[in-house]
């Protein structure tokens, strides 16, 4: 029996590193779809396709964008892929093309079959709504925009990328609404979720949280 836990939520809210440890200390494999949609959304900007494009124009593009995940790194057409999709401005892409049904098509097809046949923690947007909806583990993370803006503040200064508050927590809020309202996989609590606010939580106060709830539905060991 496998066990598969999604955590979705809002940018800032503690996704990676909590899913990271997560899939670390019980010893099972780890998805990051934010990354996926990053590379996609770098790819098709870079190819000077827009998010609003035609379905078929965006489809036609992504047959020659091959990406796979070895050794916890992503490559994209053979190509190991580093910091340039953590940026903000990536961020930003990864949200506008994340609306489009051809991404959103190309990208929760490759999701499904990567989180198929395995025990996994996946996180993003729509793992509990649509990627895994069968997952015993739905967690939705939640913070403040204050403090999800502050969190990536301080990550982007700790790598020497000094970017405004104002600005960040800007982009924040406009990628919230982006993210909740699009027509198609939007960012919604699942019924069977459970919601966890780690405005006032510490890391490890968050994994122990989720951990105690994996313990109840699956059967796994905590390493
Ligand atoms: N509970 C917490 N308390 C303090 N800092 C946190 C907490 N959770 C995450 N962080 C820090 O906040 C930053 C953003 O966390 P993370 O990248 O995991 O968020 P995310 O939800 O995956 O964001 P995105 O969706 O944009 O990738 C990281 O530097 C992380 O160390
Ligand atoms: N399952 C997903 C994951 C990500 N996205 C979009 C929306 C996000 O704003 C953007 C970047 O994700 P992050 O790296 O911040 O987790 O990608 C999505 O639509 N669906």
């Amino acid at each position: 029996m496998y066990c598969k836990i999604a955590i979705d939520g809002p940018a800032g809210s503690g996704k990676t590193t909590v899913a990271k440890e997560l899939a670390r200390r019980l010893n099972i494999d780890y998805l990051d779809t934010g990354a996926m949609y990053r590379i996609v959304g770098l790819y098709l900007k870079e190819s000077g396709i827009g998010p609003d494009a035609d379905e078929e124009e965006i489809q036609k593009k992504l047959e020659n964008l091959f990406i796979e995940y070895k050794d916890g790194n992503y490559l994209v057409n053979g190509k190991i892929v580093g910091d340039e999709i953590r940026t903000a401005e990536a961020g930003v892409y990864a949200s506008q093309y994340g609306a489009n049904p051809a991404v959103r098509n190309f990208l929760t097809n490759l999701q499904k079959e990567i989180c198929k046949n395995r025990s996994i923690v996946a996180e993003g947007r729509d793992i509990g709504t649509v990627v895994m909806p069968d997952a015993q583990v739905k967690i939705f993370l939640v913070a403040s925009p204050e403090v999800r803006a502050k969190r990536r503040y301080e990550e982007l200064k700790a790598k020497g990328k000094e970017i405004s508050f104002d600005i960040l927590l800007n982009q924040i809020i406009e990628r919230d609404k982006n993210d909740t309202s699009r027509e198609i996989a939007p960012l919604v609590k699942a019924p069977d979720a459970v919601e966890i606010d780690t405005s006032n939580m510490t890391i490890e106060e968050v994994i122990e949280e989720i951990l105690r709830i994996v313990k109840n539905k699956c059967r796994v060991i905590d390493n």
